[in-house]
């Protein structure tokens, strides 16, 4: 669903990401793990479309995202930024509709489904009504899951649809993290739909994800599985940090 190939990129004269090569597929929740600047954002910005590789080739499934129209590829791939700036007095279920703006085609009743559906699956059902700008930082998180969820939700209508979530459980307590999670996996399970995340958290990742991509500096550390690539020699290197396995197979820091 998404390929990078031998991609390379420089901002302001400085090589952020360098010659990555690696695939995420439908069915699968892939975990972007590295330390603060190792690019990860800048990766999932260029698989947005948001920005063009200087060299090497971005791909969502054969097409190149940065040459589609913004409202086409809206229809193929949802993103959730880092930090969502948003300061409209809108209630909740107004700012997750926003992410069916792409598909005018549909009507009353789906779109009530759509919304229930995912008001549902970020726990949000009874914050529909609030005022946005009067929510709690982990409020707003879901309010913003729940708009890029839904979206995704009615792309796969239409056929595969790319999911990117930088940082989404940024703000939110261990209960909505382990919900938002383990709704992804059953997402990417029963609908045509590649989630692709960026982590801090190592167990949550071993936990959740299929896939997980290390990336330092730029460049691809290591891609594989969880249990291969979060290792305590593979982390201990991605983070120049003295790294073990604790009890219950825990990864420990320090
Ligand atoms: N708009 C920009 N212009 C120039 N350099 C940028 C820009 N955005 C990011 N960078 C640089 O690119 C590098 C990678 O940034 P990026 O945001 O992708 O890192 P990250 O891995 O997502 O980090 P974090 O874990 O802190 O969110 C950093 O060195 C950063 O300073």
């Amino acid at each position: 669903m998404l390929r990078f190939a031998d991609v390379s990129l420089n901002r302001d004269g400085r090589e952020v990401l360098d010659q990555i090569s690696a695939g995420a597929e439908v069915g699968c929740l892939t975990a972007l793990l590295g330390p603060n600047g190792a690019g990860k954002s800048t990766l999932l910005a260029l698989a947005a479309g948001e920005l063009r590789p200087d060299r090497g080739a971005v791909h969502i499934d054969g097409i190149a995202p940065h040459t589609v129209r913004p409202e086409l590829l809206a229809r193929h791939r949802a993103i959730l930024p880092q930090q969502a700036a948003f300061d409209f007095d809108f209630s909740v279920a107004e700012v997750a509709l926003l992410g069916l703006s792409p598909f005018p085609e549909l009507r009353e009743a789906e779109i009530r489904a759509l919304l229930d559906s995912v008001l549902g699956l970020v726990d949000a059902a009874q914050l529909a009504e609030r005022r946005y700008p009067a929510l709690s930082g982990g409020e707003r998180q879901r309010a913003q899951l729940a708009r890029v969820l839904v979206q995704a939700m009615a792309a796969v209508v239409h056929g595969p649809c790319l999911l990117l979530l930088d940082e989404p459980v940024a703000n939110l307590d261990p209960r909505h993290q382990h919900l938002l999670l383990a709704a992804l996996v059953k997402l990417c399970a029963a609908l045509p739909l590649a989630v692709v995340i960026t982590l801090h958290d190592v167990n949550l990742a071993l936990r959740y994800a299929q896939q997980c991509w290390l990336l330092r500096q730029g460049r691809l550390l290591a891609a594989g599985p969880p249990d291969e690539v979060l290792v305590p020699p593979l982390l201990s290197a991605l983070y120049n940090l003295p790294v073990r396995r604790g009890a219950a197979d825990m990864i420990v820091f320090g």
